[in-house]
């Protein structure tokens, strides 16, 4: 039986992300090896150019799961009929430019665009904001969609998982696909916790394989937290491959499901688990089946977790309020 194709809209498609995610979209490894997409790219005016270069270049690949490219510079096109969205496209911080400013520019462009899918988008549709501030950027677009389930608008700290999965490995000499249940707790940005309390190495609790707290407090935390910023300094831009790899983890495990006996980390509306307020989006243990995400319940929360957990939770409510006051949400 041939299926239908998937719409998969993709915001800064002419971006560095964007050029890293479209080939592995449209090769299968967003939705499975089985399943065709059909792209939607959605740019602003300045970027279409170069989005019909990458669209070029898509078709070149001659992928048999690609059944269609189209590029949008108006969101309501762009979110016509979406299955899956992946917000990329977001302003990035200039010189000089406060926060405040930064979330009022990113306003400008998550509000009209969760106005859009609200409007446009399938009935299944499942959000995936990765443009920065993206805990916050994902709350204003949700909040511009009162008909779409509030848990459809999740925003990525999978790449903070897959960071800390790596640095975990490399201190304990183990390797990524033994550790399981390890989580980043808040806000993707310096404030993030990545916890490996519940962690396991091989079936032992990594906290105990590890056996250093100055390690975790002092070298994993600040590693791991501060991982984007040490890229931007090596690299001279921003992650782009990993991110999209993150992105592309995230949105498969959402649709196909955790493995057995573990969890993975997603910045979802709180329901008010572990004294996070309810609707502020979080970063949280998730078991996903049958594209469906829960939070994993009844985890020991130490007071070294604790303290964590409650400030970068501490950031994210700042950072709602500012956008309230900006009328954004
Ligand atoms: N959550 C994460 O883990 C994570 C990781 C890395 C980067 N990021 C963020 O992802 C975002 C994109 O990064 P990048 O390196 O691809 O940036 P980039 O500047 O290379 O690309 C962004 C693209 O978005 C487009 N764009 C801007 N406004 C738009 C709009 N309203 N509609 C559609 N497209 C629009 C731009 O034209 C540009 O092509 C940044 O905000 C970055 O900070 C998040
Ligand atoms: O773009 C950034 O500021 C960094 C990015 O969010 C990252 O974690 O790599």
């Amino acid at each position: 039986m041939t299926r239908t194709p998937v719409n998969v809209t993709v915001t800064g498609a002419a971006g560095q992300i964007g050029y890293a995610l479209l080939f592995r979209i449209a090769s299968g490894h967003l939705l499975g090896a089985d399943v065709p997409v059909k792209l939607r790219l959605l740019e602003i005016p300045q970027g279409v150019k170069a989005a019909e270069g990458t669209a070029m270049e898509l078709d070149d690949c001659a992928f048999p799961l690609l059944k269609g490219i189209d590029i949008f510079d108006d969101p309501n096109q762009g979110f016509e009929g979406a299955n899956v969205a992946l917000l990329v496209g977001a302003r990035p911080r200039t010189k000089g430019m406060e926060r405040g400013d930064l979330l009022a520019a990113n306003g400008g462009i998550f509000k009209p665009q969760g106005k859009a899918i609200n409007d446009h988008a399938a009935d299944d549709i499942k959000v995936l904001v990765v443009g920065n501030p993206a805990n916050t950027n994902a709350l204003i677009a949700q909040a511009a969609a009162p008909d779409v389930p509030a848990e459809r608008f999740t925003a990525m700290t999978r790449l903070d998982h897959n960071r800390a999965l790596t640095q975990l490995a490399q201190k304990t000499g183990a390797s990524v696909e033994d550790i399981k249940r390890l989580t980043i707790w808040g806000n993707h940005s310096a404030t993030q916790y990545p916890d490996i309390f519940h962690a396991e190495i091989a079936g032992k609790n990594a906290a105990e394989v590890v056996n250093d707290e100055q390690w975790l407090a002092d070298t994993f935390i600040p590693t791991v937290a501060k991982r984007g910023a040490a890229i931007i300094e090596a690299r001279g831009a921003s992650s782009a491959a990993s991110a999209a790899n993150a992105a592309i983890d995230h949105v498969h495990t959402w649709v196909n499901g955790t493995r057995e006996g573990d969890w993975t980390s997603m910045g979802i509306p709180s329901d008010g688990s572990y004294g996070v307020p309810e609707g502020l989006i979080s970063s949280f243990p998730v078991t996903c089946k049958d594209g469906k995400y829960e939070i994993v319940q009844g985890l020991d929360i130490n007071e070294f977790s604790r303290t964590r957990i409650d400030a970068s939770v501490r950031e994210l409510a700042e950072e709602r309020d500012a956008v309230r006051e900006l009328g954004l949400i």
